[in-house]
Parts: structure tokens; sequence; C-alpha cells
């Protein structure tokens, strides 16, 4: 107790000395009469003094989290204070070390032992590590200090004793940075260097996504003069899943980044009026459970034209165009002049050969152009000069209409047989597209309508025959849920970034979107040279209790079929409830738990149904009830946090304090759909209620009273 108040009282009296210094530093900074004029200088000087001004804003309310006691060899103890900024940063010893600094990855990395060290940009630095206390400052308050290591006490190395009461706290709406309790495996990947694709298969609430956008804000610290934010991009699932995240960067000081779905990015890209993607109809014909056959992934559209065989098929079309695009014509602008073939094909094969072919189009119908001009002036008479020109211009138009149309959409037309086009031989290609996706893509093409898995293919004869414009380069491209994506989407966004720059995250277990996704990593591994990519595994599992974590994880054992499963975090709580509600008792018994975990302690929780007609089904049932429920359809781009409806297919990546999934029953989780209930389950952070219908499917078990109980808790 003594040591505990005396450590308060140190930390108080430092907290004071740092809101004082910052507090005159922030007075200094204000009393410099803002610059606004033209003088470039002074600008940059301002913008600076700018910047300044806010972080030190931000820093005067937390300015730190945590506190390490670390002694450089040959040097003298030295206690850090570890901030989301750093604060006289110019200084030898500044008051503030910025987390992303080197030294700061102490405080992450240190699990015990008797040295430590960490990569500084002058090399190795090695050390000893006294003291790792954690710091819990709200609004200039000091309100907590925690030691989670101590070399002058006894005890287990780094304890969990800050982390578990984080986590045991309740949620907002939206996700929240981590910064003081990253762990030593989640720092490894966000401190991983920028050149290589990371692939980072992680179990239900590892802490992917957040871990992602930590690294977005160490890249951008640590690469400053060769990275920008404006040229970073994170893809995601949904609108919805955007607005869920959109607040850690923003609390970690990073603006700009661009957040955004693969199809209204490609969409964007290829100048379409509107983006296809899965809408709410095609997710529920997909998601039906009452769809008793699956298609063979070959005969899979999304999966099919996801894979590197159908970028490959795409490749040999396009080496056939290079050869073909020339109309193999002189060019005649009247009668009498003529250009010979032998001089454009020079031009095209050999003179503009490094461009693409679209760009080669270009330049030689530009240059024929000059040719004209120049015959133009050995014209006799003002007369034949005038006629001359005419019949020019209408010839050149007529050739330039020989040459195809290099539009990707025309060339994916063309591929796919809707469209015809000159002195090509493709038959044999297209005869390796199974039958069904050609027909269908074929009548969906003719009615111009492009679905989402149709894309990949678009963008990458874009990438092939045209320049990718500087500005739609990317510095660095995180995948989020990339267990979704395809290794064609992967291996078209690389034509777009930098250095193979990648961060790709996901979880095989929860791909539950089978009819586009992937099976196993190595099916985008295979897209980089071994030392262009690094696979970390990721089976901490953070969100939920060690009952929910458990009882999620015989699901993955029985049902998913899967040895990747999660190690839980010591924090216990309420067994997993499995209650019987079917027939009659069905709504009665959802209204019974929805009240008690409305008389519990939590903020958000959600109803999740097998599908969305059921979804739609309880919220009006209930809302007519007087409860107050928010549908989650797929249609919104908000989440609004409280009590959600939803189906469990639009629940991944969110998470709730509490969760109820409806109808659990072999009907509606049969074996092939446990990937779902594991999906579903994995939402909830301190509460899980399963509602059964008459048989349990058989991989749902509750053998352990301590885990699952199928009875009422007592009060
Ligand atoms: N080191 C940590 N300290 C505190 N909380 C953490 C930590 N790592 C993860 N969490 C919390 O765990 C929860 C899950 O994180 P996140 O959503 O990023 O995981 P995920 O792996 O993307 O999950 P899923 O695949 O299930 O959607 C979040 O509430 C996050 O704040």
């Amino acid at each position: 107790m003594e040591d505990f108040q005396s450590a308060y009282q140190e930390e108080k009296a430092r907290l004071d000395r740092t809101l004082d210094t910052i507090d005159k530093e922030l007075n200094r900074l204000r009393g410099i009469p803002m610059y606004t004029g033209h003088d470039y200088t002074e600008q940059v000087l301002e913008a600076g003094r700018d910047t300044q001004r806010r972080q030190l804003a931000q820093s005067g309310q937390e300015p730190y989290f945590g506190r390490l006691d670390f002694e450089e060899q040959g040097g003298t103890r030295t206690p850090l204070y570890i901030g989301k900024v750093g604060v006289g940063g110019d200084t030898a010893q500044p008051m503030v070390i910025d987390w992303r600094a080197p030294v700061a990855s102490l405080f992450y990395s240190f699990t015990g032992g008797d040295s430590a060290s960490y990569e500084a940009p002058e090399g190795l630095i090695e050390g000893l590590v006294y003291l790792k206390r954690n710091i819990v400052i709200r609004k200039q308050i000091l309100e907590r200090v925690v030691d989670t290591f101590n070399s002058e006490e006894e005890g287990p190395a780094v304890s969990d004793e800050f982390l578990l009461y984080r986590l045991g706290e309740n949620k907002d709406n939206k996700l929240r940075d981590i910064v003081s309790t990253i762990q030593a495996e989640q720092d490894q990947i966000i401190r991983a260097g920028r050149n290589s694709a990371l692939i980072i298969q992680g179990v239900a609430g590892s802490g992917k996504t957040t871990v992602a956008l930590h690294r977005l804000a160490y890249l951008l610290y640590q690469y400053k003069e060769q990275i920008s934010a404006e040229k970073m991009i994170i893809f995601a699932p949904n609108r919805m899943f955007i607005n869920y995240i959109s607040e850690v960067l923003p609390e970690l000081g990073v603006g700009d980044i661009q957040q955004n779905t693969f199809s209204d990015w490609a969409s964007k890209v290829l100048g379409l009026d509107e983006a296809p993607s899965d809408g709410p109809e095609a997710l529920t014909e997909w998601f039906d459970h009452t769809v008793k056959s699956r298609l063979d992934d070959s005969e899979l559209p999304g999966r099919f034209k996801g894979s590197l065989l159908f970028r490959d098929q795409l490749d040999r079309f396009v080496e056939q165009l290079e050869s073909a695009c020339l109309p193999e014509e002189d060019f005649m602008p009247w009668d009498g002049a003529k250009l010979p073939l032998r001089t454009i094909r020079e031009w095209y094969e050999q003179e503009y050969k490094p461009y693409p072919i679209a760009r080669r189009k270009d330049r030689v119908l530009a240059r024929i152009h000059r040719w004209v001009e120049m015959e133009l002036k050995k014209s006799p008479s003002a007369a034949a000069l005038k006629e001359r020109k005419s019949k020019a211009s209408q010839r050149e138009k007529a050739y330039a209409k020989k040459w195809p149309d290099l539009s990707p959409l025309a060339l994916y037309k063309a591929f796919m047989g809707v469209k015809k086009m000159q002195g090509l031989k493709f038959e044999d290609i297209v005869a390796e597209i199974p039958k069904s996706i050609l027909k269908m893509t074929q009548a969906n093409l003719k009615k111009n309508v492009i679905k989402e898995e149709d894309l990949p293919a678009l963008l990458y004869l874009f990438t092939r025959v045209d320049e990718i414009d500087g500005n739609l380069r990317f510095d660095h491209v995180v995948i989020d849920e990339a267990q979704d994506f395809s290794p064609f989407q992967i291996a078209v966004l690389d034509r777009f970034c930098k250095g193979h720059s990648f961060t790709i995250l996901g979880d095989l277990s929860q791909g539950i979107h089978y009819y586009k996704g992937i099976r196993e990593w190595a099916e985008m591994q295979v897209l980089f040279k071994p030392d262009e990519t690094a696979y970390f595994a990721l089976t901490r599992s953070y969100r939920s209790t060690m009952e929910i974590i458990t009882f999620a994880n015989d699901i993955l054992r029985h049902g998913v079929g899967t040895d990747l499963l999660a190690v839980p975090v010591f924090r216990s709580a309420e067994p997993v409830r499995i209650i019987q509600a079917a027939g009659a008792e069905r709504l009665s018994t959802i209204r019974k738990a929805l009240d008690r975990i409305q008389d519990g302690p939590y903020r958000t929780a959600a109803l999740l149904t097998r599908n969305l007609g059921d979804a739609q089904q309880l919220h009006a049932e209930l809302s007519g009830l007087g409860y107050e429920l928010n549908l989650i359809d797929g249609r919104k781009s908000e989440y609004e946090g409280g009590i959600s409806v939803l189906p469990v297919y639009l629940s991944k990546g969110l998470e709730f304090d509490a969760v109820i999934v409806t109808d659990v029953d072999e009907d509606h989780y049969g074996e092939r759909d446990a990937k779902l209930l594991y999906v579903g389950s994995t939402r909830a952070l301190h509460e899980l209620w399963l509602l059964a219908g008459e048989t349990l499917p058989a991989y749902v078990t509750a053998n352990d009273p301590e885990i699952a109980v199928t009875v009422w808790p007592e009060k």
C-alpha cells in the first residue's frame, strides 16, 4: 500500500511538472502571431508551429500512458515517459517520447529477463529494464498507476493486470486505439519494415484491424520522408465497417489515409457510373441456408474470376492483342499520298515499344497526324489544300476506328466473346473458361451489367494496356478481412503498389464468403518472392472472455475442422448460455434474454439472426413491442451502437458487449455453416447467448458447466 501511495505521489508530481511545461510551451506558441502572408519559408514555419500547437493541446490532456525505466549499457537508469506524441522531441532527454520511436518499442517488447534490447538507427542498443508502469491520465487527472514489471519486486515477469483492466471495460460504439497495451506479438507486426507484403493470420479478436491501423501510424512516423498519408489505403468490407474504425487513426494523430471498399475504389479507377457490389440481395442468395447444394469451387464465378489461372488467360489474350492492334494497311490521307505500313509498323513496334499498347496507339495516331500536316504543306494550291485537309480528316478518323477500342470494358467484352475484335484468335483460351461462368458473364455483359467479380479482370486489363497515373499509385496498402479477397485482386493491387508494401490480414476460420474468398494463405503467398513477404500468426484473442473463447474454440475444432485455435487472455465472466427457444417459445425467450442484457452494465448488444429476412422480421416485431433497436441490413453506412439486429454474416469485424444468436439449430447452422456461428459467437466481449432450436448443431457442445450452461442465470 505504501509503495502504491509513493508511486502515485511520485507520478502525480511528475504529471504536474509535465503539464506545467506543456502549458508554458503552448502559451509561448500561441503568443506568436499566426503568419498568413506569402513568404514560403514563413509558411512552412507556421505550418510546423500549427502542428506543434495541435499536438501540445492533445498532449496537454493525456500526455503519456506509460513509463519505462531503462539503463543503457554504460549509462544510468532513466525514466522514459511514453505518449501518443512526443514532447520536447528536439532535446536530448524529451519529456515524453512518441510511442513509435525506437526506444519506445522496449515498452511493448519487453517480457521480463535480465537484459533488453531494441533496434535503433545506429544499431542494437542493449541495457537493463527496471520498471514498466502503466499510467492512466484522463483530462489531466491521474487516475491509475499499475506496475506491470518491477525488478525490485518478486512476482511474474510482466503481468497482464493492466491489460485485463482495459479489456474488462465496456466499449464505445467505435473501435479504439490500444497504444497503452500493445502486446509484443502485435508490436512486431506494427514495426515490421515497409517493403514487404505482410500476411497475417489472426484468430477472431486478436487485434488484426487494430494492429493494421497502428501500423499505418508507425509507417508514417518511421518513413515520413518517403511516404505520405494520402498514398496509403485501407480496404475494408463495407462502408459501415469503415465508419466503425474511423476514430482510431485520428486518435493516433493520423489523418488523410484513404479508406475504401475494393468495389468503390475499382469503379472510380475504371470510371464506372456505379460500383457493382454484393448488395443485400446477392448476399441473401449466397447466405441462404435453405440452398442445399453448393457449387464446386471451379464453378463459382467469384472463385474462378479471382484465380491466377484467369489472370494468365487474360495475359495470353493481351499478348495477342499487341500484334493484332495495328491495322494491316498503308495510310492514304488522300489519293496519291501514302504513308507505308512499314513505317507505321516501325513506329508502333520499335520506336514506341517501351510504352503500353494504349499509349502506343495514341502516339502512332498523333504522329500520323503530324505527318499529314507536313504533307499538306506541299499542296500545290489553296483549293487543293482545302480539299486534301477535309479528305485527310475523314480518313484519319476512319483509320483510327480500325484500331481496336482499348478501354478495359471493350477488351473484356471482346475476350468474353460479346464484341468482335479483328485479327485475334483466342477461342482456345475462352474454351478453358467453365461453360456456366462464360454464359452468365456473356448474358450480363450484353446488358452492360458488371459484377463485383469482374472488377479484377477489368482493372488488370487497364493496367496491362495503359499507364497507371502517379496519383493512383500507393505507398502502402492494407487489406482487412483479406480471406474474402481473391489472389487476382491482390495481384492487381500489387500493380498499383510500390515495393509490395502490403499489410494483408484476415482469418481463414472466418472465411464465410466461400463463393469468392481463399482457402489457404498460400494462394496469396505465391504472388510474392520469398524475400518479399513475411507471414505472422496471431493466436491470442483479446476481445472475449475466456469462457466465450473456449466455447468458440470447440466450434473451430468440431465444426470448422481447424487447429488454428485461439488462446484466451485470462479474463473470466459468465458462462455461455445455450437456452431452448424453439417454436412458440422463440419470441418470448428472445425477449427475456434481451431484457436481462438491457438490465446489465452494457453499452452495446446485438441480436444475430441467420439471414436478413429474419433480422427484418425480428426488428419489426420487437420494435412493435417497444424495444429500441437498430436494424443493420447492409445498406447503412453508419454504425450507431446501442442494440443492433443484424444477419450474422454482416456482423464480421464488429464487436458488442453482449450477443444473442437466434435459431442455433442443425437446420440453420449445419456443419457447413459452422464458420458463421464462429463469427457470430466471437463478436461478444462479455456475454454470449445462443438461443437453440429443436436440435443443436452436432458441433456445439455444453459439456463443461464452467464454459457453457443450458439454464437461465439464478438471479
Ligand atoms: N493489445 C490490446 N490491448 C487492448 N485491447 C486489445 C488489444 N488487442 C486487441 N484488443 C481489443 O480486442 C478487440 C478486437 O480487436 P480487433 O477488432 O482489431 O480484432 P480482429 O482480429 O480484427 O477481430 P475479428 O477478426 O474478430 O474481427 C478490440 O476491442 C480491441 O480493442
